[in-house]
């Protein structure tokens, strides 16, 4: 058994664990990344960028239908889609960023890393070799999560597809159910429908995305529909079983659903089993919780800090990447001596937007973009709310499509005049996003965001429409 030492060690080389690394190197320190599967993590291979891969030519050929004069073929061509989706997940190789970790100065150590004492982490390697790694300043939990599968009878004795095997797929299934209407339900069962799937999906509550604000599940559910998926809406699923013609679901109310592949998708939970954090009196399985500069709470010393999907804060790749920036950074800084105590708050060193300014999209047809608290969430906070909601139908919405649908809604806290949640539904909203993103995060008063004139004509201009309505 060797002993190595680096200022700080990262377990897990997804793009958080990545940033992490990469930052404290910027600040001056020695880094190791320890990787059990491929430099990249979840996001890279399995998740975000073959998902969005699959779904993007899809939008392109409906954007292309709801235009007269652009010439379009009958169905996508799936094998063309599927080997371009092999191109952005680089064969499943993760050769390329290795290559940059370690051109950033970053020391990649593949095996499975677990804590073994205070600022220590042992490294057993596919091979069964271990090795020991000492932290001089810090190590940075950036593990990600795992799916999870619900208790239904005959569930875990299935062959059934997660998100790994839905997004790596080679062949497009006959029939596809999914079981799950969050956000990888209705994108994969979108991605796989216009590659040609029939597609049911299962989905226990009274709409799909259920918690964003109503309108969101709604407009989506109409968009899976016209793509030829079956919504099955507030349904419980009782029995889940291999037939000989594939798998098949029984649901409450009786009715069977039998299709060549079940893809699962119930929910993740932060990856904290078999990580040592027992040791420390942390409970495995649960999320570590930390706070804006990511240290974790409970553990003597502050020498723990964690940040990512692990967290449990805001389980997407660019706030887990945010959040990974400021542990970096941080870290950096108490090794210099130039922060002791917590950071200021919206100071490089803190991940303060987590808790009111974390932006999604949804990239299904129609798109979903969501930054901030819904309305709901805006009163739970105590907020004296005001909502708008309008339909997005200007000139500039007109022109990008015909017949373009689509909704907005905007939350103002109205004691102070500043947005604090916005969301827009419909085809190709996602790049309206940053600019509400900057408006909360900034706190723009809304009468000065009157003076922010959308160019004309844009899908832009329901941000005038939202201001008109609110009474500007
Ligand atoms: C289908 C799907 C689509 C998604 N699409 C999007 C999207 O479009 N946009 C978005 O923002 N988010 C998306 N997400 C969420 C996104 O994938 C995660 O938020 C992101 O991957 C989190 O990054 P991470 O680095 O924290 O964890 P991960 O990417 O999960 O990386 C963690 C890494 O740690 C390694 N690891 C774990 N335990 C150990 C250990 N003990 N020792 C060594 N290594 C270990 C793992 O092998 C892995 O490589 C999607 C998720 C799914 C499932
Ligand atoms: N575009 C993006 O930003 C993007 C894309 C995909 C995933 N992600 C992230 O990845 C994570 C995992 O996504 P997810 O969709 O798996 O989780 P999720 O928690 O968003 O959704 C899981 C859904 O499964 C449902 N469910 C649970 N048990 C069920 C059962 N027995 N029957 C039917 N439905 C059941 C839940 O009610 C929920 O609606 C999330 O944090 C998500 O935000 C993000």
């Amino acid at each position: 058994m060797t002993t190595d030492s680096f200022d700080v060690i990262v377990i897990g080389a997804g793009p958080v664990g990545e940033n992490a690394a990469a930052r404290a190197v910027r600040g001056g320190l020695t880094a190791a990344l320890v990787e059990a599967e491929r430099v990249g993590g979840e996001c890279s291979y399995w998740a975000c960028m073959p998902s969005k891969a699959l779904l993007r030519p899809g939008h392109a050929m409906a954007a292309a239908r709801r235009l007269p004069g652009v010439p379009v073929g009958e169905q996508l061509d799936a094998a063309a889609v599927l080997a371009r989706r092999d191109e952005f997940t680089s064969h499943w190789d993760d050769a390329g960023q290795v290559g940059w970790a370690e051109g950033a100065g970053i020391a990649v150590i593949r095996g499975h890393g677990r804590l073994s004492g205070p600022r220590e982490v042992t490294v057993r390697a596919a091979d069964g070799s271990v090795r020991t790694l000492t932290a001089a300043h810090a190590v940075v939990v950036c593990t990600g999560s795992v799916p999870v599968q619900p208790p239904i009878p005959g569930l875990a004795e299935t062959p059934t597809w997660g998100s790994r095997e839905a997004t790596s797929a080679h062949e497009v299934p006959g029939r596809l159910a999914v079981l799950g209407g969050g956000v990888v339900g209705v994108e994969l069962a979108q991605a796989w429908a216009r590659l040609g799937s029939q597609v049911t999906l299962v989905v226990s509550q009274d709409r799909p995305l259920a918690r964003f604000e109503d309108f969101v599940g709604d407009l989506v559910a109409d968009g899976l529909r016209a793509d030829g998926v079956e919504l099955l809406l507030g349904a419980t699923t009782e029995r889940v079983s291999a037939v000989e013609d594939g798998v098949e679901l029984v649901l409450a109310d009786g009715k069977r659903i039998v299709a060549d592949q079940l893809l699962v998708a119930t929910g993740r939970r932060p990856a904290t089993e078999d990580l040592g954090v027992e040791l420390f009196g942390l409970e495995p399985g649960r999320a570590l919780t930390v706070d804006d500069s990511g240290v974790v709470s409970g553990v003597d010393g502050g020498w723990l800090y964690a940040a990512g999907d692990v967290t449990g804060r805001a389980p997407l790749t660019h706030q887990g990447k945010y959040a990974a920036r400021a542990v970096g950074d941080a870290i950096a800084a108490r090794a210099a001596g130039s922060l002791t105590g917590d950071p200021e708050p919206w100071s490089g060193l803190a991940s303060t937007a987590d808790h009111t300014a974390v932006p999604q999209v949804v990239f299904t047809d129609p798109e979903v973009a969501f930054v901030g608290r819904t309305a709901e969430q805006a009163r739970q906070a105590g907020l004296d709310v005001r909502v708008v909601e309008i339909d997005i139908a200007v000139a500039g919405s007109s022109l990008h499509a015909d017949g373009y649908t689509g909704k907005a809604s905007m939350v103002v806290d109205e004691g102070r005049r500043v947005l604090v949640g916005l969301t827009f539904v419909g085809p190709d909203v996602a790049e309206l996003l940053h600019a509400a993103t900057i408006a909360i995060v900034g706190e723009v008063p809304i009468d000065r965001l009157w003076h922010a004139v959308p160019a004309y004509p844009t899908i832009s201009e329901v941000w005038l429409r939202l201001l008109e309505a609110y009474g500007l």
